[in-house]
């Protein structure tokens, strides 16, 4: 079983506190992306897992094994974990095979069945027709999947992944996302993939860790994130979401309040154990907003700015009310809207972020 437990685990570099009391369960087999600013420390995190860093206070577990706590440090090469890097540093002088069996010869396996494994390793990764090619005539896609192959074919149960598709272009990194998903659901390792890349986490992990200053601010799956983030950092991270402030909270259901915003009654959705108050933060993202039907009574605001966006347009509008909030709405490509317009919108969807 390689299912990992982090529990309040702690790294300073000198002084600095780096990663702070961050707990974690991944469960044996699944796909988790990490996910947060630059020096939030993602990639300290997955060092630590890897054994490159002791750890202050704390302790990682893989499986039944405790790999780190500030007694116990088990060396990186002992840990058997795959790791798959930005850059993947293949040896140029030797072939793709050579490249991908290179670990197993190291290890003393016998001729055939590194062969074996090595062309099963190859034809997973797409692969199996460039066995004989140096890495220099390979593109970079190309290379990283050997990069892939090469680690992959040690069958580890825990893969990291720092940052693998950083290098990549936008076409590639599409291509590659479907290549980690069937690596994934190949091999059934756990995965725990650190990236900057919001998109790319929230369409290939089964759950996603949001850090911010050391600390896991929510680890959910990728709709919980979008629906019901657990705090301002997270609903403000997450696809460019809003938050706007609420009054008058009241209990209509469970999970659903009504509560005031910008002099607007809306239905909202929330924790179903919400208590009434008499101010919250609202999370919205520019989905949950819509433009007022005629007649309908909305929230006044003024257009900033009309951003084409090839299937729709982005109108970014400031309400009358309070001219410091900066919203977004989605409007069809081919309405004509224009900065210094007034509008009414209504807030369609939105969640109280719990206090
Ligand atoms: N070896 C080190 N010595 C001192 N400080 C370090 C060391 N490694 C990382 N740090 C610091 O720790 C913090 C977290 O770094 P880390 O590389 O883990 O962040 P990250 O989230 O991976 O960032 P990025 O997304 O920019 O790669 C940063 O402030 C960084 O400067």
């Amino acid at each position: 079983m390689s299912a990992i437990q982090i529990s309040h685990l702690s790294k300073s570099f000198t002084t600095q506190p780096v990663l702070n009391d961050v707990s974690l369960h991944i469960r044996h087999g699944e796909f988790v992306a990490v996910l947060g600013p630059s020096g939030c420390g993602k990639t300290t995190l997955l060092r630590t897992i890897a054994g490159f860093e002791p750890v202050n206070s704390g302790s990682i577990t893989v499986g039944d094994r405790l790999f780190s706590s500030p007694d116990i440090h088990v060396a990186p090469e002992k840990r058997d974990l795959g790791i798959v890097f930005q850059n993947y540093a293949l040896w140029p002088h030797m072939s793709v095979e050579e490249n991908v069996a290179y670990s197993l010869k190291v290890a003393g396996m016998d001729r055939n069945e590194r062969r074996t494994r090595t062309k099963d390793a190859l034809a997973l990764v797409g692969l199996a027709d460039y066995a004989t090619r140096r890495p220099s005539d390979l593109s970079g896609g190309q290379r990283q999947r050997v990069a892939l192959a090469r680690c992959l074919v040690t069958r580890p149960g825990v893969v990291l992944l720092d940052e693998p598709l950083a290098n990549l272009d936008v076409h590639l990194r599409a291509t590659m996302e479907e290549e980690f998903s069937r690596f994934h659901q190949h091999t059934g390792a756990t995965l725990l993939y650190i990236t900057h890349d919001q998109q790319e986490a929230m369409a290939i992990a089964d759950r996603v860790v949001v850090m911010n200053e050391g600390k896991v601010m929510q680890f959910a799956t990728p709709q919980t994130l979008y629906r019901e983030p657990a705090n301002e950092m997270v609903a403000t991270f997450i696809d460019d979401g809003r938050v706007i402030p609420a009054k008058n909270i009241q209990r209509a259901e469970s999970g659903i309040v009504l509560a005031e915003i910008l002099g607007l009654r809306c239905r909202l959705r929330a924790s179903p154990e919400q208590m009434a108050v008499a101010s919250a933060q609202v999370s919205v993202h520019a989905t949950g907003l819509r433009f007022a039907d005629t007649g309908e009574q909305g929230i006044a605001a003024r257009i900033t700015r009309v951003i084409y966006r090839g299937g729709y347009r982005q109108i970014d509008v400031e309400p009358h009310s309070d001219p410091e909030l900066r919203l977004s709405l989605h409007s069809p490509a081919e309405k004509t809207w224009q900065a210094g317009d007034n509008v009414t919108f209504m807030i369609a969807d939105g969640w109280i972020i719990p206090q």
